[in-house]
């Protein structure tokens, strides 16, 4: 029997701009953040997503909760999707409380659906009378705590979690472990993006690992994370030079040349 997918990946690239007017240091490009990224993850599989800094693991993450459009190629989901990130999906002027609101009435949820979700989070986030102050007041494990217990009160097919975990403190960072096993019990496809090795492996079914906006590898748990953990140590071992000229190979695969507009005679003749 085939399998059955909860997301799938054909081609995906995200392209951003990077622009500066300073005169010394002009910049106008467009960059690959992810280029021609191709997956399928079977439905109730936990994968890792692993990457050193600016690989492209946040961007992959709003393009997977839907709040970032691909720019090329498509993404095939199944399921309702949640995302969890900090500072992501809160609105920082409305209450903890309203923002729960909101993003129930966003879902199209009931009254009641949305009253027992809010429940929910009262519970599980325990942030106390907080709930009923702007998010701008909160901590970020404060932001942390509330976003990720909405997004597991609401009870996705799909749970993004994006270094939620990494500012929240241990305890809660626990709890919320415990609970992410309970989902993946009953089934649920979790997607953990974590700069932490030890807790993906611990957690997760299989590992993808993007580095320099493309994929690397994605499949067994040990080998990935095995071979990103080499990788992470041979970098680490380089000197400053060698560094800088890691970095700049790795960005300058994503740039995209600069095309000319055609002027008149290019039209005419070329
Ligand atoms: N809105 C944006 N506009 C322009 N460039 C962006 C934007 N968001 C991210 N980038 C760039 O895209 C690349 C990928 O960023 P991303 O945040 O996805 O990486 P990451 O793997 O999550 O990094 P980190 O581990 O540091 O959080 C980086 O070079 C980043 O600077």
């Amino acid at each position: 029997m085939e399998k059955e997918y909860a997301i799938e990946f054909r081609h995906v690239s995200k392209i951003y701009s990077l622009k500066s007017k300073n005169k010394e240091h002009a910049i106008n490009k467009r960059f690959y953040a992810l280029k021609d990224i191709n997956f399928k993850i079977p439905k109730g599989e936990v994968v890792g997503i692993l990457g050193t800094n600016g690989s492209g693991k946040s961007t992959m993450s709003i393009i997977l909760a839907g709040i970032s459009e691909v720019d090329e190629g498509e993404m095939i989901v199944n399921g309702e999707q949640a995302l969890i990130a900090i500072n992501t999906g809160l609105n920082p002027q409305l209450t903890g409380l309203e923002n729960i609101e909101l993003k129930g009435a966003l879902l199209g949820l009931s009254k009641k659906r949305i009253k027992e979700i809010t429940e929910g989070v009262i519970e599980f986030a325990e942030i106390g009378d907080f709930l009923y102050q702007p998010v701008k007041k909160y901590s970020s494990g404060m932001k942390s705590r509330l976003g990720f217990s909405i997004n597991l009160c609401l009870d996705p097919d799909i749970l993004i979690v994006d270094e939620a975990l990494s500012v929240g403190d241990k305890g809660f960072a626990q709890k919320c472990i415990n609970k992410m096993k309970e989902l993946k019990a009953t089934g649920k496809t979790i997607v953990f993006i974590s700069h932490s090795l030890p807790q993906v492996r611990g957690f997760c079914d299989t590992a993808m690992w993007i580095e320099g906006g493309m994929l690397k590898e994605y499949g067994n748990i040990e080998e990935v994370c095995d071979h990103y953990a080499e990788y992470v140590d041979y970098y680490n071992a380089l000197d400053n030079k060698a560094k800088k000229k890691e970095r700049d190979e790795k960005f300058n695969k994503r740039i995209i040349p600069n095309v000319k507009k055609k002027g008149f005679f290019d039209r005419i003749f070329g």
